[in-house]
């Protein structure tokens, strides 16, 4: 797994962004942060593209999204092609979203989760890898051609 990740928010997440930051940054992973930069009202799309297309160009790299709900910032990113992004809330679905669904980008509801959940959920969805098996031809079948 690559030591590279990318992040991205919009001002409802910039506080959690800016910690998780910090965090990723101690435990040795090149932080690459695609903005915002400060909790000014802004426009998630902007984020979620941008990391969107640095996962979708990368080979083995996974990401984080952060807005309010996670929801406008995960829809944003499942219209790339090659991107599987998951919103998550608690731990476990952090780890299916791996095993099951081989996500590539965990987006975080700022606003309903707790520092140390978004903490407990990335170090998961970062240290879990896809189970391939018969999940491999149904990850296959997501893609619209
Ligand atoms: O996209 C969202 C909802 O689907 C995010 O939660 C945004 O962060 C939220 O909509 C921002 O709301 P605000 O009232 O402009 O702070």
């Amino acid at each position: 797994m690559s030591r590279i990740i990318p992040i991205g928010c919009d001002h409802a997440g910039f506080e959690l962004k800016e910690y998780l930051k910090e965090y990723l940054t101690e435990k040795g992973y090149e932080v690459k942060d695609y903005g915002t930069y400060s909790a000014d009202s802004t426009d998630y799309p902007d984020y979620a593209h941008a990391v969107s297309d640095f996962v979708e160009n990368n080979e083995d790299i996974l990401g984080i999204l952060i807005c309010g709900s996670g929801n406008g910032i995960s829809m944003t990113a499942n219209k790339h092609q090659g991107i599987r992004c998951a919103l998550c809330w608690e731990t476990e679905i952090a780890e299916l979203a791996r095993l099951h669904n081989n996500a590539n980008i965990i987006a975080l509801p700022a606003r309903f989760i707790s520092r140390e959940a978004a903490i407990e959920m990335v170090d998961t969805f970062f240290s879990t890898e896809f189970e391939g098996g018969r999940h491999a031809n149904r990850v296959n079948k997501i893609a619209c051609s």
